[in-house]
């Protein structure tokens, strides 16, 4: 991967953006040169999603800052194009720039007005109030008319991000605008990977104008890194090519302990989902009523029976899958029920990795997260979506406000790592590196996708050199390949046909498919 191509998978802060910014100008880039690189660019993406010969009257929100500036750019670009375009300009103090390009705009004869009402006949809206400058909750006009607008039916862009969203949180800030798409610019901001933004972002686009790599990792290094797994990421840690010569203890051998006789279907989906990793050995470990039916299903895997409670948990592990020496990494939880909190204490004494979801995670909260965590000594994977979080980490107060910092501070808390579920999922190493899923689907959201992910995940893990720094990668390739198979089922058989038994029969097509391309 080149440079350019490492700034593409980065995530900022308005801080960091900031001091990028701030770095580049003082190597000698005009401000205004930047600016107009910048929303020329933008410009141009919009023309391209709106032509003229389909959109003529454009309405553009002009903000105080340099957001507005990059909107009084794009409003003379376009106007110069041939669009009608009008201004909605509320604030009678700009910055300086903004100022200068609001005076050239009206010699232009570009109409520009007080309310917003003014805009309501144009069939596209350019939102240029605020980027990531915005400091304070909105309130009074300017909340009113966002308000409106939010109303209106016409497509809306947004300049770097919504207005009204906190660019690394993604929270609202009094109110927010719901665009269409958003056209970041420079560096993927934060505010895009968290949840509670998805719904103001619409469509989101990198606006790439060329943020010199030097000057970028100047301040990016001083951190640990906040990343998105992608294709060209995720290819360098799945385990394929194998090695011309191997066998199936070389290619891990994964214990997945699960199941119970009222949660059966848990146990066949992690164990379908560790299938699809490829990885060399599975042994399954359920309540022996379960025997028979984990065998029909999974015929390949080795079906251990173990003895279970009169409520069909299992009661104790026999030693074939006691003796943890035997297993790579064991992954457990789904399905096992409050009953078996013996087992999850047992299996926490294992000296290998360790994935825990799930009755797992429930039954670890029970135990005690941190006190039985500080006596693992081998790396600990936790996939909690958020309920679980909450149960685990009672004392991070709302993980939904920042959940990237949630996870950050989860993983630092507790010395494992994390894997936050979401439609954005967040991975954290306890030193404070993250990475993020980019894209999902709201298929997953479905009783038991999460089972098929702790399949794939110990899978993998197992099949790897599970030295730290790679483990939390290879969780997060494994967080991307989930996500990418249910967007392909999702396009095959639409957002309702992705139960997880479909999900996971997807896995392997789609990564056949993506191999392929590349
Ligand atoms: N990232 C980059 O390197 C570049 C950034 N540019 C643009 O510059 C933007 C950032 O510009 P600014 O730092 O000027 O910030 P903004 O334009 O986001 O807004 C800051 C202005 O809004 C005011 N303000 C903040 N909160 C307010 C509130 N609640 N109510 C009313 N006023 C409020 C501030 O006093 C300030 O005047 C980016 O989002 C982007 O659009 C581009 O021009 C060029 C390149
Ligand atoms: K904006």
């Amino acid at each position: 991967m080149n440079p350019q191509q490492q700034l593409e998978q980065v995530v900022v802060t308005a801080e960091q953006m900031r001091q990028i910014e701030a770095r580049i100008f003082a190597a000698g880039m005009p401000v205004a040169a930047l600016m107009e690189k910048a929303a020329g660019l933008t410009a141009s993406r919009i023309r391209q999603l709106y032509p003229l010969s389909q959109v003529s009257r454009v309405g553009i929100l002009i903000g105080p800052g340099h957001n507005g500036g990059d909107a009084l750019v794009i409003a003379r670009e376009l106007h110069l194009a041939g669009y009608q375009v009008s201004l909605y300009r509320p604030f009678a103090k700009l910055k300086d720039l903004t100022a200068q390009h609001a005076e050239y705009a009206e010699n232009l004869g570009i109409p520009s007005h007080k309310d917003l009402q003014s805009l309501q006949n144009c069939e596209l809206i350019i939102d240029g109030l605020f980027g990531f400058g915005l400091e304070r909750s909105l309130s009074g006009e300017i909340a009113e008319a966002i308000d409106r607008l939010n109303e209106w039916s016409q497509p809306v862009v947004s300049i770097d991000i919504p207005s009204g969203l906190h660019t690394d949180t993604g929270e609202v800030l009094g109110t927010a605008v719901r665009a269409t798409y958003t056209l970041c610019l420079g560096l993927w901001k934060r505010g895009f990977f968290q949840d509670a933004a998805l719904e103001y972002i619409g469509k989101a686009e990198r606006i790439d104008f060329g943020v010199p790599p030097q000057e970028a990792w100047a301040i990016l290094s001083q951190s640990e890194p906040i990343r998105q797994i992608n294709l060209s990421s995720a290819k360098q840690y799945l385990p394929v090519p194998r090695p011309p010569v191997t066998h199936k203890y070389k290619q891990g051998h994964l214990l997945v302990i699960c199941g119970s006789r009222r949660y059966a279907g848990g146990a066949i989906l992690t164990g379908l989902g560790a299938r699809a990793s490829g990885v060399g050995m599975l042994s399954i470990a359920v309540p022996e009523s379960l025997k028979p039916l984990l065998v029909t299903h999974l015929s390949d895997a080795l079906i251990i029976d173990c003895p279970e409670t009169e409520t069909g948990a299992i009661a104790q592990l026999p030693p074939i899958a006691s003796d943890f020496s035997k297993y790579q990494v064991i992954a457990c939880g789904p399905g096992l029920t409050q009953q078996a909190q013996s087992i999850v204490q047992a299996v926490l004494k294992a000296e290998c990795p360790l994935v825990l979801d799930a009755d797992g995670l429930n039954n670890l909260a029970q135990l005690g997260t941190m006190a039985s965590l500080s006596l693992r000594k081998a790396p600990t994977v936790l996939t909690p979506h958020l309920g679980e979080f909450k149960r685990l980490f009672p004392d991070i107060d709302r993980p939904d406000r920042d959940r990237i910092q949630a996870v950050q501070k989860a993983a630092a808390q507790s010395g494992a790592i994390i894997l936050l579920k979401g439609a954005r999922t967040a991975i954290a190493h306890p030193q404070g590196s993250v990475w993020l899923v980019p894209t999902s689907t709201p298929a997953l959201a479905r009783g038991g996708s999460g089972d098929v992910l702790t399949g794939l995940i110990g899978g993998l893990l197992a099949q790897s050199a599970t030295s730290d720094g790679l483990l939390e990668a290879l969780v997060a390739t494994a967080a991307w390949w989930h996500a990418q198979a249910g967007i392909l089922a999702a396009q095959e058989r639409t957002e309702l046909g992705v139960d997880a038994f479909t999900l996971s029969q997807y896995l392997l097509p789609f990564l056949s498919n993506a191999i392929d391309k590349t």
